[in-house]
């Protein structure tokens, strides 16, 4: 009985994937830079069976959430899959459980590290059983994982990962080891999947423009880090997630994220940051949740924001990268 369990981490853009070409397996419209959230995880164990179908399971783990998948997420599962099976010409049929080491109800971009966890378990498994030249190709693999979900390409490499079209690749950046803050405002399921909403800004009047200023914030982004230069960093970070947010709020029909409790927390690290004139970068996915990074020397402003957003907020920390989570 062959067997693997691999895991994979989650990624938090910083320029956004927002708008897919339609009909291409999740090709992106623009260009997006991400950072690797090597603490939070997906564990995907593949076991080959003798049944005539794959079937999911949850993993069963003392330090892993167990999930509680929809219909509809594992028949999106499984149908990946099918796909890298066919990709490796395999026949046999598998055992898939999952589980993931955070709170998989908190829309923390789950999707990717659980497709890239899926993609590198298969690749694991299926080069035992039907190897193939590119089957340990890492641009090969994260061009697979991302027809299975885009942001997942990105997982494939850390801390960066740039991903332009077919595949995401590293990029080399100095800063490194960051510290993570999510404020989690809003821990109920999403009213619109990240899915739908790449369909559903193509709609708004401000998509018109908005691969350019997607790209030319890409370029200076990959600037301000290299050179770094912290404050340009923090601001085109900001405003890019401002961008995607506008484009959810002009579609038609608009639809919205942002909460009372959002605005709340990101008017705080406004303030916060006209007082100290330093802080984290700020940004926030197709959620209500705010995600903060801070470089390994701010260490203490990580722990001032923690403790200050605990007062009102549930808030996840995760202090650099701890070497024990693999
Ligand atoms: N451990 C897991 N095993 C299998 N699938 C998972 C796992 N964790 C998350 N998923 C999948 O990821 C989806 C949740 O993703 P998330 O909340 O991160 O939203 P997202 O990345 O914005 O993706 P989308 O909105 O497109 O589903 C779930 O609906 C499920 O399909
Ligand atoms: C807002 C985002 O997190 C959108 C993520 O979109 P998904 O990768 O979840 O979409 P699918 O390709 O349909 O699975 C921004 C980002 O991660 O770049």
């Amino acid at each position: 009985m062959k067997q693997v369990l691999v895991s994979a981490p989650s990624n938090i853009a910083l320029i956004k994937y927002m708008g897919k070409i339609e009909g291409t397996g999740n090709k992106p419209t623009n260009g997006s830079l991400s950072y690797t959230l090597e603490n939070l995880r997906t564990y995907v164990r593949l076991t080959e069976i003798s049944e005539p179908k794959d079937r999911w399971q949850a993993l069963v783990r003392e330090d892993l959430e167990k999930i509680d998948l929809s219909e509809k997420g594992q028949e999106r599962f499984l149908k990946h899959l099918q796909n890298l099976k066919n990709k490796w010409g395999v026949k046999e049929n598998f055992l898939v459980e999952s589980a993931n080491n955070f709170p998989s109800d908190c829309g923390l971009a789950s999707s990717a590290s659980s497709f890239a966890a899926l993609t590198l378990a298969a690749a694991e498994m299926f080069q035992q059983i039907s190897p193939q030249p590119w089957g340990t190709d890492k641009k090969y693999l994260s061009e697979l994982s991302r027809q299975g979900s885009g942001s997942s390409c990105r997982s494939l490499f850390t801390p960066w990962a740039l991903w332009q079209n077919e595949f995401a690749e590293p990029m080399g950046l100095e800063i490194t080891n960051m510290h993570h803050i999510v404020v989690v405002v809003e821990d109920s399921k999403k009213a619109v999947s990240s899915s739908e909403a790449h369909k559903l800004v193509t709609t708004s009047p401000r998509f018109h423009g908005r691969v350019d200023r997607a790209e030319l914030r890409l370029k200076d982004l990959v600037h301000a880090l290299r050179f770094n230069d912290w404050h340009m960093a923090r601001q085109i970070v900001w405003d890019e997630f401002i961008d995607m947010h506008r484009l959810f709020e002009t579609s038609q029909p608009a639809f919205t994220y942002m909460t009372e409790g959002s605005k709340k927390v990101l008017a705080d690290c406004q303030n916060f940051w006209g007082k100290w004139q330093d802080g984290p970068l700020v940004t926030m996915d197709a959620g209500a949740n705010v995600h903060m990074l801070f470089r390994h020397d701010q260490k203490k402003s990580f722990e001032q924001y923690r403790e200050h957003f605990k007062q009102e907020f549930k808030v996840l920390a995760f202090e650099g990268y701890k070497d024990n989570v693999h």
